[in-house]
């Protein structure tokens, strides 16, 4: 799938969003990229499972235990990536602000776990979730994502596959511009303040 096609996707599917947004890392932007939307047709969220797998280099993806995603935003792409794999996708949740896995979910001492991520801005969400892998007994080998907001410039500590990088501006909440400040804000994620 070429970077054109990826952003078709989410065009076609009424996923690229303007207007006044706060993002889960508290930064305000005038551009959203509503992954539940384009992910809201399995047969599109299957496609976009087996072009982000086709992205992640055989040596990682022969060593992968197990997929764990952040709620909510990476569930289902984590879920169908686990299907291209035939791996099991569990989740991590943060009810109480910290990640962890609930639900029956655990994984076993050691388990080289893929992270699957809607989106990545700035990492933050990221790295929780790969500190709380670490602290439920795994090891998270390799993360890969939809999309990379950060356009190739986030660290996670583990190598990082997203399938598009794309680079709107983001903004500190001290230096929104005129234009943009004017807008209302919404905040689409789930993230508590
Ligand atoms: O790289 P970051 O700056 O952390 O931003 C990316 C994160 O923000 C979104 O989640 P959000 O916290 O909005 O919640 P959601 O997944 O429940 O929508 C997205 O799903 C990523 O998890
Ligand atoms: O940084 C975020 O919170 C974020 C940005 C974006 O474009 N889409 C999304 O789901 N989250
Ligand atoms: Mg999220």
């Amino acid at each position: 799938m070429t970077q054109e096609e990826v952003l078709a996707e989410f065009r076609n599917s009424g996923a690229l969003l303007e207007g006044h947004f706060k993002l889960s890392s508290g930064k305000h932007s005038g551009h959203y990229l509503q992954c539940a939307r384009v992910l809201m047709n399995p047969a599109r969220a299957a496609r976009l499972a087996e072009a982000v797998v086709a992205g992640i280099p055989g040596e990682v993806l022969e060593k992968v235990d197990v997929v764990v995603s952040p709620a909510m935003g990476g569930i289902i792409i984590g879920h169908e990536v686990g299907r291209v794999l035939g791996k099991d996708a569990l989740f991590l949740e943060r009810p109480e602000g910290t990640f962890h896995l609930r639900r029956g979910f655990a994984l076993d001492g050691g388990a080289k776990v893929l992270m699957v991520e809607d989106v990545v801005t700035t990492g933050l969400s990221s790295r929780e979730a790969i500190a709380a892998v670490a602290r439920e007994g795994g090891e998270v080998i390799a993360e890969c994502a939809i999309i990379d907001r950060s356009c190739g410039s986030v660290d996670l500590g583990v190598p990082f596959y997203p399938l598009l990088a794309i680079d709107f501006p983001t903004y500190d909440p001290d230096s929104i511009p005129e234009d943009l400040a004017r807008v209302a804000v919404t905040k689409p994620g789930s993230r508590k303040e």
